[in-house]
This record gives structure tokens, C-alpha cells and sequence, in this order.
């Protein structure tokens, strides 16, 4: 507010534009608002990484395999290697010459009518094509009696699982252990990573006050914040939150420019509905120069809002009740770091799979509906446990879910045993 020759000057109503005046038939549906999030998916940047510190990251380049995987003919049991030809009347007694040993190849070439002692991983001999697991042998001081024929040569061939140059990991997949166990197989050290995104999180809210402080009357604990900075680094982004901020116009402007100076991502947290004091909404609308949209066909979460600003730093206001937080995250945040990463559009989102309803659901009216339930297998087959209280306010809600079950906007109530689509939530 102003103050002007003692009086109080009230600054000018904010007007939306006619587009963000809407009935619920205009909401955006969740698949537009996904589309025009991830349509403007900053990019961060590439780097290299040593392993341990790109575990759990996103490759930015293509690898080939630098060389035969595996390198040599190598034996895949312990026990003998011969020639098969000596094998066609058993059992069969053949001298031992000398051993292969894993590290310790063997001197000479194995010959017609000899046998080698070799282990797991070791070279195969010049000359040799059959191993003998020890198990089907009879071993003597310097000679050994082969009782069966393996029905496989238990030889492991040069390239036949990689061969040098075949593609072996790709740009946007995460770094697994065992991709990492790969890399380091390959002699890599430092693989090239994407950047990891920097993501502001801005908290809006007078009632709110930081951890380890005391609630006063009508205050509550800025707990989503928390919640938003661990779902960030669920994602493999870094977060960076910052104090809570006012419910003042200004307040809110000053963060938010403060907030897209210097991060890939801003997340506002409450004040993107229609009281008197959410100032997200318009300072969103400024920053961005017209916001992309404002209200999504959903529940919970419907009044996110989402634009970019000209440097192209993203910016999504999620609504401040933990559960729309929360969804929205999922939904559209989630994706578009993901995304950021490198991981391709089409695997970005959370893993949906069909159900079967445990108890019956609430018809879904104007918005589709998102139910925080467990999903769980029972003979084979996926069953899903909608939670009893449904309330976008409870934060307790998501604390007690592995999973959203989805009822479609105009669907009248589901019975127990029907089929709904869940999506499964990664778990931390
Ligand atoms: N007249 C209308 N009122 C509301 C509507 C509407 O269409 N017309 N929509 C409702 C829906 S739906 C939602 S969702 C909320 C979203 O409101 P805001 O994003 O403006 O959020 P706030 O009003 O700031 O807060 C809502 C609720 O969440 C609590 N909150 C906020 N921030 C935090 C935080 N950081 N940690 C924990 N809890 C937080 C806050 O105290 C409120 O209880 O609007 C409805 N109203
Ligand atoms: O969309 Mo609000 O998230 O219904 O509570």
C-alpha cells in the first residue's frame, strides 16, 4: 500500500486478463499443462563427473563400448579345459600340463590329448574349446578323468556380450550402479553428466514460521518447504530455499526476482489463489510477461501457475495445501527436471499401470481427480487402497501414499473391484 498526504492509498486493482477470468470448463487440462511446462525444460548445462559423484546422475553423451566386452575367451566355471575331440569316449583320462588361472594366463598352448586346470575368468588357452566344470571331473596328482560331457563349452567367446563400438549407454539415462559398474569397466572415470538444475524455493505466507520456532496464534510451521527441497533432491536437482517470504506485494516481487537471477527453476509455494493476499499469481504474471496458464482441470492443485521469464528460467507457483503441493510436483515438476537431465518426454513422467479399487471412490465432477492411496500386488495382480480422508489441506495425506490413483473428470463413482490408472510415486 501507499501512503500519500496522510492518506492510505490503495495500489490500483490488478486486473487478469479476459483468458485467466475462468469457468472450470476453461481450466487447462493436466495434459496441455504438461505440455507447455516441459516445453520450456531449462537446460543446465553438461560437466564430468568421477563416479561416485555421478552415481545416480543423468549421462549427456552417447557411450560406446571402448573394446570387446569380454576382452578374451575367457572360462565361465572352474575345472578343466581340453580339446573337444578327446571327448568322444568317456570317461576319459587325460595328463594335466598347467593351469590358466584368472590373472595368471597360462605358458603354452594346450594340445591334442592334454588337459589345463583353469577357474572362472580366466584366458582360454591356444587350442582349447571345451571347459570341464570340476564337478564332473576325477582329479589325480598330474591327471585328471573327465566322467560327462557338459552339454555347453562353458566358454565365454571375445565381444559376445559388447562388441568395441556397439552402443552401451545413452545420453538422459540415470546412472545406476550397475551403469556405473559398466563405466568403470570400460576404464571411465568421469563420465559427461548433465548439469544438475538449480531450483529455487520460495515460500509465501504470513502464517508461516520456520522450523524449531513456536507457532503463534493462527501460525503454522513452513513445512512444504521442507517437503518441495526433498522432493527437489529426489529429482537430482539442488535446491535452494529461501526465507519465507510475506504476503506482500513487494515481498514476493523481490524474491522472485532475486529467486529466477540465479536458478534454472523457481517454485513458489502458496498465493496463487484468489485471496486478497496471493501476490504469486500477479508477480508470476509479471515476471514471465504474461503467464503461461493459471488453473489446471484437477484436484488436488488446481490453481497452479506456470510461466518463463525471458531468460528462459521457468517458474511454477504450486498452491500452498500440502496435497496440492504435492501433486503438482509430481505431475509437472518431477517431469520437467527430468527432462532438464536429459531423459526423453515419453519417460519423464511417473509409471502408470491399471488397478483394481479396494474400496470404493468418489465420482470425479469438473476435475479429474487425483487419490492419494497404496498400491500393493496380491496374486499377481495390482491393487490399489484410496486413503479415507482425502483433504488437500492434510498433511498427513501423501506421508501415507505410494500412489495416486486417477478418477477422470465426469466419472460418477467407482466400486470396489473396478479398474482405475494409478501412478506409482518413486519412493524418496
Ligand atoms: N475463493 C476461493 N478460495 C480458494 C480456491 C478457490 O478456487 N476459490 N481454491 C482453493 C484451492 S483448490 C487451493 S489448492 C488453495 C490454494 O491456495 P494458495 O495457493 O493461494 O495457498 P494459500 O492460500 O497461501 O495456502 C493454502 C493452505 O496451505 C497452507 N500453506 C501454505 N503454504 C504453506 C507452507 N509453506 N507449508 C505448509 N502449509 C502451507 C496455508 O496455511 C493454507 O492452509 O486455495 C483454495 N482457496
Ligand atoms: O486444488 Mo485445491 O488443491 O483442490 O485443494
Amino acid at each position: 500500500m501507499l501512503v500519500e498526504a496522510g492518506r492510505l492509498l490503495r495500489r490500483p486493482a490488478f486486473s487478469y486478463p479476459p483468458h485467466i477470468r475462468k469457468t472450470m470448463s476453461q481450466f487447462i487440462s493436466v495434459e496441455d499443462a504438461l505440455e507447455h511446462i516441459l516445453n520450456a525444460t531449462p537446460n543446465p548445462g553438461i560437466e564430468r563427473a568421477s563416479l561416485p559423484q555421478a552415481a545416480g546422475r543423468y549421462l549427456a553423451e552417447m557411450v560406446n563400448a571402448p573394446a570387446d566386452v569380454p576382452a578374451f575367451d575367457n572360462s565361465a566355471m572352474d575345472g578343466i579345459v581340453v580339446q573337444r575331440d578327446d571327448l568322444d569316449a568317456l570317461p576319459v583320462t587325460l595328463p594335466l600340463v598347467g593351469e590358466s588361472a584368472a590373472g595368471h594366463p597360462a605358458h603354452r598352448d594346450l594340445r591334442a590329448g592334454e588337459a589345463m586346470r583353469i577357474s572362472t575368468g580366466a584366458r582360454i588357452p591356444e587350442g582349447a574349446d571345451q571347459v570341464i566344470p570340476r564337478e564332473l571331473c576325477d582329479f589325480g596328482d598330474d591327471e585328471v578323468t573327465i566322467l560327462e560331457r557338459p552339454d555347453h563349452d562353458h566358454i565365454r567367446r571375445c565381444g559376445e556380450y559388447l562388441a568395441k563400438g556397439r552402443p552401451a549407454l545413452f545420453p538422459g539415462q540415470r546412472l545406476d550402479p550397475a551403469a556405473i559398474g559398466l563405466l568403470a569397466s570400460f576404464n571411465i572415470a568421469a563420465p559427461t553428466v548433465m548439469r544438475r538444475p538449480t531450483v529455487a524455493i520460495v515460500a509465501t505466507g504470513d502464517e508461516l514460521v520456520e522450523i524449531g520456532e513456536q507457532p503463534g496464534p493462527g501460525q503454522i510451521i513452513n513445512s512444504n518447504a521442507y517437503m518441495v527441497e526433498a522432493l527437489v533432491r529426489s529429482c537430482g536437482a539442488v535446491p535452494r530455499v529461501f526465507p519465507i517470504t510475506s504476503d506482500s506485494y513487494e515481498a514476493v516481487s523481490r524474491t522472485f526476482a532475486q529467486a529466477s537471477a540465479s536458478s534454472d527453476l523457481v517454485i513458489s509455494i502458496g498465493g496463487v489463489s484468489v485471496g486478497e493476499h496471493d501476490h504469486v499469481r500477479r508477480v508470476l504474471d509479471e515476471v514471465s510477461r504474461g503467464m503461461t496458464f493459471w488453473k489446471i482441470r484437477m484436484k488436488p492443485g488446481k490453481p497452479l501457475a506456470f510461466g518463463t521469464t525471458e531468460r528462459g528460467v521457468a517458474l511454477v507457483g504450486l498452491p500452498g495445501n500440502p496435497a496440492s503441493s504435492f501433486v503438482g510436483f509430481q505431475l509437472f515438476v518431477r517431469p520437467l527436471l527430468a527432462c532438464a537431465q536429459g531423459v526423453p518426454r515419453d519417460q519423464a513422467s511417473l509409471p502408470r499401470v491399471n488397478a483394481v479399487l479396494d474400496a470404493p471412490a468418489k465420482g470425479a465432477g469438473g476435475r479429474r481427480a487425483y487419490l492419494a492411496g497404496q498400491w500393493y500386488a496380491q496374486r499377481g495382480v495390482i491393487r490399489f487402497a484410496p486413503l479415507s480422508d482425502q483433504s488437500s489441506g492434510n498433511p498427513a495425506l501423501f506421508a501415507g501414499a505410494n500412489a495416486l490413483g486417477i478418477v477422470e473428470e465426469g466419472q460418477g463413482q467407482l466400486k470396489t473391484g473396478a479398474s482405475l490408472p494409478v501412478l506409482l510415486l518413486p519412493g524418496g
